[in-house]
């Protein structure tokens, strides 16, 4: 048995729905699909989920909605037209629509309900026009299928007992059509996973049945060595393990949500990331163990919006209670940390700029300040971090070396270097500005050369 997720990319149009139709009807294993909204068509296009998040925020604003509604409409009819589908199924997606906006539940929650909109609409078109190719398909709503999360709207959390609930699913008869990125709290509240969530449903259908693979699709034919926006024809991976994987999504991999293995990976599922436009192609498998190869180095992952803040204290290593006083006014300020890389004298904070504010910042620098005395206190904004990945990398000598040489080639200075604890990754921060011309270096030094 097996579950195929089909991406945004996948569902963008008729013609790309028509696709991942071929795909199942050619394997009658694939009995739990799950789908996201419809994504982009082209590079300039826009993603389902971003046009529903502007309505809301036009709606918030109190200007006219009707210029958002109409080019979200036009999309799905399109898409029905296109496919020869009931036009109820239309109505059924405006009706959904205009209830979100104007019902008397609470802001957030409405915002999370409108935001599945998207994946909700794929999977009743998908399972309509699968039903109409002479399969026995039908749409499942997260709800009935026992995807119950966390109330934590926008970035939900599966809760232990929704895969009990999934596994009595196996013995389904029907090719049933799910809905990614959102899922039920034990009140009935719709939550959203965080962004890129379908990936996150796909992988707990699969832990939930214990599917023999989850094939994820997408529109490239595997998980490249490095971003290929940034090296041209980059190498492709065939294997990868969970643990590379894990680090390459975190540190930008956008190709498969970090979150999203975890099930996967309890239940030893192996994932198969699957291109929907050329589904012959092997694709890149993800599994507990693999060969050891002559490559340490599997990947480069890369991605910016990072700050860190540095804190300097002559004998900071002595001053017991110092770490954790400093990570708890973070705590108190409802902030997460990335790394803290640290020294005998200082330690650096690595934090995603999106979780700390300007108003933050003075905040906690205030408190660090007041709490701690350091002898110097900084903030750094703009920064990128790159993530240097493989399980080899712990038996062989000289990548930091390497790393290093290749980085400083390109003319780029190291604000940063940290050897992951698990010892699969390295990670080096850098100005954002300097990103795509270190990446390119290293990816010439580990993978050309
Ligand atoms: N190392 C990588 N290997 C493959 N794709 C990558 C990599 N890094 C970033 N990507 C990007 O991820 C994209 C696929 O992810 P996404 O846009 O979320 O797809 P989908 O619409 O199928 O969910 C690719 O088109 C590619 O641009
Ligand atoms: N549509 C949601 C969830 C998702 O997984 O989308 P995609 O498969 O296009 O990455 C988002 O844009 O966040």
């Amino acid at each position: 048995m097996k579950v195929a997720k089909f991406g945004g990319s996948s569902v963008a149009s008729a013609k790309q729905i028509k696709k991942v139709a071929d795909i199942i009807k050619m394997d009658l294993q694939k009995k739990f699909i799950v789908v996201s909204a419809p994504g982009k068509r082209y590079k300039t296009d826009q993603k389902i989920t971003d046009m529903l998040i502007e309505l809301w925020d036009a709606h918030e604003q109190g200007t006219s909605v009707y210029q958002y509604i109409d080019p979200i409409m036009r999309r799905f009819a399109e898409i029905i037209e296109q496919l020869e589908l009931s036009a109820s199924i239309l109505d059924e997606i405006k009706q959904t629509i205009e209830n979100q906006l104007h019902n008397d539940a609470n802001p957030t929650e409405r915002l999370d309900a409108l935001k599945a909109v998207g994946e909700d609409s794929s999977a009743k078109i998908l399972s309509a026009y699968l039903a109409s190719c002479g399969l026995n398909a039908r749409y499942l709503n997260p709800h009935d299928a026992g995807v119950t999360v966390s109330d934590d709207p926008g970035n939900a959390k599966i809760l232990p007992a929704s895969f009990k609930k999934i596994y009595s699913l196996r013995s389904t008869k029907e090719i049933l059509v799910i809905p990614g990125f959102f899922g039920y709290t034990k009140e009935g509240k719709l939550i959203t996973f965080s962004r890129g969530g379908s990936d996150i449903t796909g992988s707990i259908i699969a832990a939930g049945i214990k599917a023999d693979v989850y094939e994820n699709y997408t529109d490239v034919d595997s998980v490249y060595a490095v971003n290929p926006s940034i090296v041209n024809n980059p190498k492709k991976i065939t294997t990868l393990t969970y643990k590379e994987m894990r680090e390459l999504s975190y540190a930008g991999f956008s190709v498969f949500h970090d979150e999203a293995l975890i099930p996967a990976y309890r239940e030893e599922i192996p994932v198969c990331i699957k291109n929907t436009n050329n589904p012959q192609a092997p694709g890149t498998l993800i599994v507990s163990e693999k060969k050891p190869s002559e490559k340490c180095v599997v990947g480069i992952a890369s991605d910016t919006g990072f700050c860190s803040i540095y804190i300097s204290k002559y004998l900071m290593n002595r001053e017991i209670g110092f770490g954790r006083k400093v990570f708890s006014i973070l705590e108190d300020e409802g902030i997460s940390f990335e790394h803290a890389p640290s020294g005998i004298d200082d330690l650096s904070i690595i934090i995603r700029e999106k979780h700390l504010p300007l108003e933050k910042e003075k905040q906690v620098l205030k408190r660090i300040q007041k709490e701690l005395r350091p002898d110097l206190i900084s903030i750094h904004r703009n920064l990128a971090m790159i993530m240097i990945v493989g399980e080899g990398l712990v038996r062989t000598i000289g990548v930091a070396q390497k790393a290093t040489s290749a980085i400083s080639s390109a003319n780029v200075n190291i604000e940063m270097i940290n050897q992951g604890s698990s010892e699969v990754s390295m990670m080096f921060g850098i100005k954002a500005e300097d990103l795509e011309k270190a990446v390119q270096s290293l990816y010439a030094a580990f993978f050309v050369k």
